[in-house]
């Protein structure tokens, strides 16, 4: 059977997920802007694998005031965590209050956010190398699966639509499971994220540096008493089922947003986030703090 969803933001991530679910049968409105949304609706957006390129072509717009909402879309969230306000609230004017909106992105920020304004939100922890360097065009990184996108109801809990949800993004061929502790996931994948960020801003990001990074990140999210699997879980999870393509893999998405020079970082959200909890919590945490002042100096110095 198929399913209605909206990808609010399709860029990489939300790119790749909302050519894949359109490719698998189901209906699919792409939520983009400026160039992009301009490509995408004159020539289909284009998406990059292993396999060679398709191009896809669906509705798209810059607004959910110009959704069709009356077959109830599952909302896929996949702006960057410092775009969530601005798209919770085009959402929060257009979209029915029943809507489902599933954060699929990284950081932990989001479903709060999303949470204050929509009762049946929904996390998914995103493991999806992907790429959205040029107007139109979307690369999947992982071959032949293309990500694992576990989902789960914020804050604890599964349901009839987390199994919905999972289904359906497993039949467009991503690993996907429903999961009733989704935020244990993604606060392990925030630490994975302050730490691969480093790699990216820092200059001198030794494994040295990153194994006492991840610690100083486990230390507060421990003080804080957020839920976190272990390392383990998280390897086992990840097995050998993502194969990224040698060819497609620049940088992460904090480093492609500062290659396309849109204004903006998310870095507040990811080791900044590990900055406020440890500042709530009484935690030092001056590895994070470097990593977030050296993506805000790539941004000036990119932006000038
Ligand atoms: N890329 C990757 O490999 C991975 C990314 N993630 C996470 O997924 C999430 C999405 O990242 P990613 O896909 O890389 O980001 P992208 O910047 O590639 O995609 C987001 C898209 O949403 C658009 N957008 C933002 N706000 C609006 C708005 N109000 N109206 C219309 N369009 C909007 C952006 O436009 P514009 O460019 O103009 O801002 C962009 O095209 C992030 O949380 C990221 O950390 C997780 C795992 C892997
Ligand atoms: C871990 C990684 C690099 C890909 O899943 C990511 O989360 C990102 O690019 O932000």
């Amino acid at each position: 059977m198929s399913s209605s969803y909206v990808l609010y933001g399709a860029g990489a991530v939300g790119g790749v997920v909302g050519a894949r679910l359109h490719l698998a049968g189901h209906r699919v409105t792409l939520v983009a802007r400026g160039e992009h949304l301009a490509r995408i609706r004159a020539r289909g957006l284009t998406l990059d694998t292993a396999d060679g390129r398709e191009v896809v072509r669906t509705d798209a717009t810059d607004s959910a005031a110009e959704v069709d909402w009356r077959d109830g879309p599952v909302v896929l969230l996949a702006v960057k965590a410092h775009q969530t306000d601005a798209a919770l609230a085009d959402l929060m004017a257009h979209a029915p209050p029943s809507t489902a909106v599933v954060c699929l992105q990284n950081g932990v920020s989001n479903e709060p956010a999303t949470l204050r304004r929509f009762a049946r939100t929904y996390g998914i922890t995103v493991m999806l190398p992907s790429e959205h360097l040029e107007p139109g065009l979307v690369v999947q990184g992982s071959h032949p699966v293309p990500g694992i996108l576990d989902v789960g109801r914020y804050p604890t809990g599964t349901d009839a639509l987390a199994e919905q949800v999972a289904a359906d993004l497993r039949s467009a061929g991503f690993a996907s499971v429903p999961r009733p502790d989704i935020m244990a996931w993604k606060h392990r994948k925030l630490v994975t994220n302050a730490v691969g960020d480093a790699g990216v801003v820092l200059p001198d990001a030794s494994e040295e540096l990153r194994e006492a990074l991840r610690a100083e990140c486990e230390a507060v999210l421990a003080a804080a008493g957020a839920p976190l699997v272990t390392q383990e879980a998280d390897r086992e999870r990840r097995g050998d089922l993502l194969q990224v393509r040698a060819d497609a893999r620049g940088s992460n998405s904090l480093g492609q947003s500062l290659q396309r020079g849109t204004p903006g970082t998310e870095v507040d959200f990811r080791a900044g986030e590990i900055v406020l909890l440890g500042r709530r919590h009484g935690v030092p945490t001056p590895l994070n703090e470097r990593v977030q002042r050296a993506a805000y100096e790539r941004l000036r110095s990119t932006l000038t």
